[in-house]
C-alpha cells in the first residue's frame, strides 16, 4: 500500500461502524487533576492503572476504533510499577492492540503565551516533529493529534474582541505544518482546533468564531498539501459560553452542522467531535441529533466522537482508583462508549446517563 493509500485507509477505519476515539492523552497535569478528583495520587502506576482500568474494558473494540495516548503511555510496561517498557517487555498498549483498537499519539507538547497577544496562547511541539513522528510510528503508532486553542471574549468599548487575527494566524499554520509532518512520516493526523467554552459569549459568536477558524484552518491545509482523505477533523460543538445560559441542543447540532457544511470539504473522511467541558449526556446527545434524520441535509463525513472528559466522567468516579472497582469503571465507561457509538448512528440510547 502507498503511504496515501494507507493513511486514507487507517482515516476510514477510525470512523468506521459507529465507533469513535478515546482521547486519554491527558497531559501528567491535566491527569493529575483526574485523579485528584478521586483522592488518587499523580504517580505512573495509578496512571498506568487508569488507562489500563480502560483499556482492558471487555467489548471496548466494538466502540472504540482508536485511542489517543501521552507519550508515557505509548512506551509503558504493562506491570505494576508503570515504568518505561525494556526491550522484550510486555507494553500497556498491547492491551489495545490486542483488540485491535489503533494506537494514537499526542504530539504537541502543550502551550505557551502568543508573544503579539499573550492573552491567548499558541501550541508548541515542532522540536524534532518529524523525529519523533517517525519512532512513534515505530513504536506501533498509526495516527497523531495536536490541539490549537483559540478563545473568545466579546468585544467591548474598551477592550478588543478575541481571538486576534495573530492566534487565528498561528493556530492554522501550526495544525498544517504538523499535519503534513506526521502524514510524511506514515501517521494519520488528527487536526484538533478548539475553540474553548470558557466565558460568558453567545452562541452565534462561537458560531462565527468557530467558522472563522475552521476556514482558516482548511486554507493552511490546502497551502501545506496535506491529503484531505488521510486526515481526521477534531472541532469544538458550537455553543454558548459555559458560563451563559445553555442552549437548546437541537440549536446546538443546527449550528454545529451548519458551520461545518460551510468550511470542511467533503473529502475529509470523518469529524471526531472533542467535548470541551460538555457534560456526558449533553455530549452524547448533541452528537445524536446531528446524526439523526431531525435534522437532514448533506453530512458528506462521518460525525463521531474523540472524548476525553465525556467518555471517562462517570468510569473514573466508579472505580475511585479501587482494584476491586475495576469492573465498575468499565461497565461505566462501556455505558458512554455504546451511548456515543448509537449517537454515532444518530439514535440516542434510552437509559441512565449520568453528568
Ligand atoms: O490539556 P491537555 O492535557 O493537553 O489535554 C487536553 C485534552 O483535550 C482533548 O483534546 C479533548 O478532551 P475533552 O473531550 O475532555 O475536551 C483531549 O484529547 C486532551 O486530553
Amino acid at each position: 500500500m502507498s503511504n496515501i493509500e494507507e493513511l486514507a485507509s487507517v482515516a476510514k477505519q477510525l470512523v468506521a461502524g459507529n465507533r469513535g476515539i478515546l482521547a486519554a492523552d491527558e497531559s501528567t497535569t491535566t491527569v493529575g487533576k483526574r485523579l485528584a478528583s478521586i483522592g488518587v495520587a499523580n504517580s505512573a502506576p495509578n496512571r498506568a492503572a487508569l488507562r489500563r482500568m480502560l483499556f482492558t474494558s471487555p467489548g471496548i473494540e466494538q466502540h472504540i476504533s482508536g485511542a489517543i495516548l501521552y507519550e508515557e503511555t505509548l512506551l509503558q510496561a504493562d506491570d505494576e510499577a508503570g515504568g518505561a517498557a525494556a526491550a522484550g517487555q510486555a507494553r500497556l498498549v498491547q492491551q489495545l492492540s490486542s483488540r485491535g483498537v489503533l494506537l494514537g499519539i499526542k504530539v504537541d507538547t502543550g502551550l505557551a503565551p502568543l508573544p503579539a497577544s499573550p492573552e491567548e496562547s499558541f501550541t508548541q511541539g515542532f522540536d524534532n516533529l518529524a523525529a519523533r513522528c517517525a519512532a512513534y510510528k515505530a513504536a506501533g503508532a498509526s495516527f497523531a493529534k495536536w490541539r490549537a486553542v483559540i478563545h473568545i471574549r466579546q468585544a467591548t468599548a474598551n477592550t478588543p474582541g478575541l481571538p486576534s487575527e495573530a492566534a487565528v494566524a498561528a493556530a492554522a499554520r501550526g495544525l498544517a505544518l504538523y499535519a503534513a509532518i506526521s502524514q510524511a512520516a506514515g501517521l494519520v493526523p488528527i487536526v484538533e482546533p478548539e475553540v474553548l467554552a470558557d466565558g460568558a459569549h453567545s452562541i452565534e459568536l462561537c458560531e462565527a468564531v468557530t467558522q472563522r477558524v475552521l476556514a482558516a484552518v482548511f486554507k493552511e491545509l490546502a497551502d501545506a498539501g496535506v491529503l484531505l482523505e488521510g486526515i481526521l477533523l477534531k472541532p469544538n460543538m458550537v455553543t454558548p459560553g459555559s458560563s451563559a445560559a445553555p442552549a437548546a441542543p437541537a440549536e446546538v447540532a443546527a449550528a454545529t452542522l451548519r458551520v461545518l457544511r460551510r468550511t470542511v470539504p467533503p473529502a475529509v473522511p470523518g469529524i471526531v467531535f472533542l467535548s470541551g467541558g460538555q457534560s456526558e449526556a449533553d455530549s452524547t446527545r448533541h452528537l445524536a441529533l446531528m446524526n439523526s434524520g431531525a435534522l437532514p441535509g448533506p453530512k458528506p463525513w462521518v460525525l463521531s466522537f474523540s472524548y476525553g472528559r465525556a467518555l471517562q466522567a462517570s468510569a473514573l468516579k466508579a472505580w475511585g482508583g479501587q482494584a476491586g472497582k475495576v469492573a465498575a469503571g468499565q461497565a461505566a465507561f462501556m455505558a458512554r462508549a455504546a451511548a456515543n457509538s448509537a449517537a454515532a448512528r444518530g439514535e440516542e440510547e434510552a437509559g441512565p446517563s449520568s453528568s
